[in-house]
């Protein structure tokens, strides 16, 4: 039998979602043998430093790529929302799964609301995004560093001072905690990461026959918002580091697209909006809508 070798990073959800591409593949192909290869990345190893910080690009990627490209596997499963907007030479997504659930939730210790928390509570995250907008929604909060996967950040909540945490539903979901949900971030107040929730596939672009197999996982849909929401963020140069926010969504064959960028504090937060039906178009309207009202300076602060 065949043997399709899927790579994965090693953490609880990067498993949870290499099986589940592992388990629609096998069911669309059962005489097809898929194997789950795990790995560390970068992103795996350093625990103790944000993100922001280590600012490399692909730092949850590029062990899977090189994999792909030394054709020790034929085929990444990742998060797309830690996929850089450029993609090494040679390496394309070949599918974008259907979306979860693409907001952020508040995971709050004692199951209080966020309106509701005291001023100078503390929120853990280690997110640009994610810190920038709550500053501007709550300026009286404080903010602790949070890294790690969700296990290590759940136990951190309980452990220390911090009154709750900010993290993708999508994890949250997929890890089977959503009665630790204390509540849904609209977003109005937090809009979520480029990307999040869906889960994108890569291979080499040389791999014709293992883009046919995986045709038939893409969701359209999903595909199209994320393709206007990383195009957004391109041409804002904006890696994930970035206070960049973007929720790309199909309605009634349109695509929407709302995109917002912060500044550090708070103080500064713009946001944007187009439809139209060509994600890439749409991308590019709200990026310059953004450009327009200032997210040159903003960005060039934070850079
Ligand atoms: N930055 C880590 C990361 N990458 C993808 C997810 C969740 C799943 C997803 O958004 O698809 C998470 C955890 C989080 O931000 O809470």
């Amino acid at each position: 039998m065949k043997n399709i070798r899927i790579g994965t990073r090693d953490s609880q959800l990067a498993m949870w979602q290499a099986k589940w591409v592992q388990s629609q593949l096998t069911k669309l192909y059962p005489h097809l043998n898929f194997e789950l290869v795990a790995m560390k990345t970068k992103g795996d190893k350093i625990l103790d430093v944000p993100l922001s910080k280590i600012g490399d690009k692909g730092l949850f990627t590029k062990e899977l790529e090189l994999g792909l490209l030394n054709n020790e596997l034929d085929m990444a499963v990742h998060s797309l929302k830690d996929m850089p907007t450029l993609l090494p030479p040679g390496l394309v997504i070949s599918a974008c799964c259907e979306r979860e659930e693409p907001r952020d939730v508040f995971l709050s210790k004692n199951g209080v609301l966020l309106e509701d928390l005291p001023s100078g509570a503390i929120i853990g995250t280690s997110s640009l995004r994610r810190k920038s907008q709550l500053k501007h929604y709550r300026p009286d909060l404080k903010f602790m560093d949070l890294r790690g996967n969700l296990q290590t950040r759940w136990r951190k909540l309980q452990e220390s001072e911090m009154e709750g945490i900010i993290l993708a539903a999508a994890g949250v979901k997929r890890l089977g905690w959503e009665e630790r949900i204390t509540q849904i971030l609209p977003e109005s107040i937090m809009l979520s990461a480029v990307g999040q929730g869906s889960i994108a596939i890569e291979i080499d672009e040389k791999r014709s026959d293992i883009a046919d197999l995986l045709s038939l996982i893409n969701h359209t849909p999903t595909e199209q918002a994320v393709r206007a929401e990383r195009t957004m963020m391109r041409r804002l140069e904006g890696g994930c580091q970035v206070p960049i926010g973007a929720l790309g969504q199909t309605v009634e064959g349109e695509i929407v697209l709302r995109g917002m960028v912060a500044s550090l504090d708070g103080t500064r937060l713009i946001k944007a909006d187009a439809k139209g039906s060509d994600p890439e178009a749409v991308g590019i309207e709200v990026a310059n809508k953004l450009i327009e009202l200032g997210a040159t300076s903003i960005l060039a602060e934070i850079r």
